[in-house]
């Protein structure tokens, strides 16, 4: 087997990022300044680090960033009041509540409660709706930046079998919409799915999407297959056998350096449009 194109996250993210310092700049001249609230709950490590993360990269770009941190015990109807407020606050151009909240927390609820045109996480039910439907809403970030890696790379799949490994809100199900809309065949599994190996290996395309180490086993992969791997899980380490799976692949993203980078890279140009379009 050949090597596999490396898909690569940082260089997709550069791309998207040198775009945006032209809108920043113009929005900073008719002094609007963009501004993203990013709200998490409890005192999970890695999601603190995804969130500085988030936050560092606004700065960069010139975007302000301000991050809400709620207690573990916080209630759903505090959290909602919290997001009320955001909602209100004319100087917020985006809302991203951090995935995932504490299990007594009605995320949904939470979620819904972002107003629409301040959801640059694509995770309302509208959002969803809109992005399922192809109407006009803010793409979910992780599957926005998948499409991004594919289109980047020129991959296009129309006609090819997707398979999407995974259901979440914000990854799973946006992405197999995303997939359908482009002229895939989508068949999204998940932790129920019994012999994933055998129907992987039917994949022209794998979206590993499960939040489990090192996963999806190359010895899955039929020759040839296109692997994004979007799992971010404790020690960088992706949802995807790296060592296993580039050998099958024609083209694989790493972990980390790929679909993560793009993911904040679309973050920042969902809050600058929101801005755009919030101050017009
Ligand atoms: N409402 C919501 N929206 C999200 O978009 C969301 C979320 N909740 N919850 C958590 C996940 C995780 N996530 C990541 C984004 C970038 C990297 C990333 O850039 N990682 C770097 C490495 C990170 C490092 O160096 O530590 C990379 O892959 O190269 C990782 C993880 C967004 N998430």
């Amino acid at each position: 087997m050949n090597e596999p194109l490396l898909m690569n996250g940082q260089e997709v993210s550069k791309a998207i990022k040198a775009k945006l310092e032209g809108d920043v700049a113009t929005l900073r001249n008719q002094g609007v300044i963009p501004k993203l609230v990013t709200v998490l709950v409890g005192d999970d490590l890695s999601s603190h680090t995804y969130v500085r993360m988030k936050a560092n990269a606004c700065e960069r770009i010139g975007i302000v960033s301000e991050q809400v941190l709620l207690p573990t015990e916080t209630s759903t109807t505090d959290l909602i009041q919290t997001i009320q407020r955001l909602n209100e606050d004319n100087s917020v151009h985006g809302i991203l509540l951090q995935h995932p909240v504490p299990s007594h927390i009605d995320e949904r609820l939470a979620f819904d409660t972002i107003t629409l045109s301040k959801d640059v996480d694509g995770v309302t039910s509208q959002g969803f709706g809109s992005t399922a439907f192809q109407l006009n809403a803010y793409p979910c970030c992780t599957p926005a930046a998948i499409m991004k890696m594919l289109d980047y790379y020129d991959i296009d799949v129309e006609g090819k079998h997707a398979v999407v490994i995974g259901r979440s809100p914000i990854l799973g199900k946006p992405v197999s919409m995303m997939l359908l809309n482009r002229h895939a065949t989508v068949t999204v599994s998940h932790s129920k799915t019994e012999r994933l190996g055998d129907i992987v290996q039917q994949a022209d395309i794998v979206v590993a999407a499960v939040g489990k180490p090192n996963f999806v086993q190359g010895e899955w992969l039929k020759p040839g297959a296109i692997v994004l791997d979007a799992g971010y899980n404790k020690g960088n380490v992706g949802d995807c056998d790296y060592e296993t799976c580039y050998q099958q692949a024609s083209a694989i993203t790493p972990v980390p350096g790929g679909v993560g980078p793009v993911t904040i890279a679309i973050l920042l140009r969902n809050t600058v449009i929101a801005a755009q379009n919030l101050t017009r």
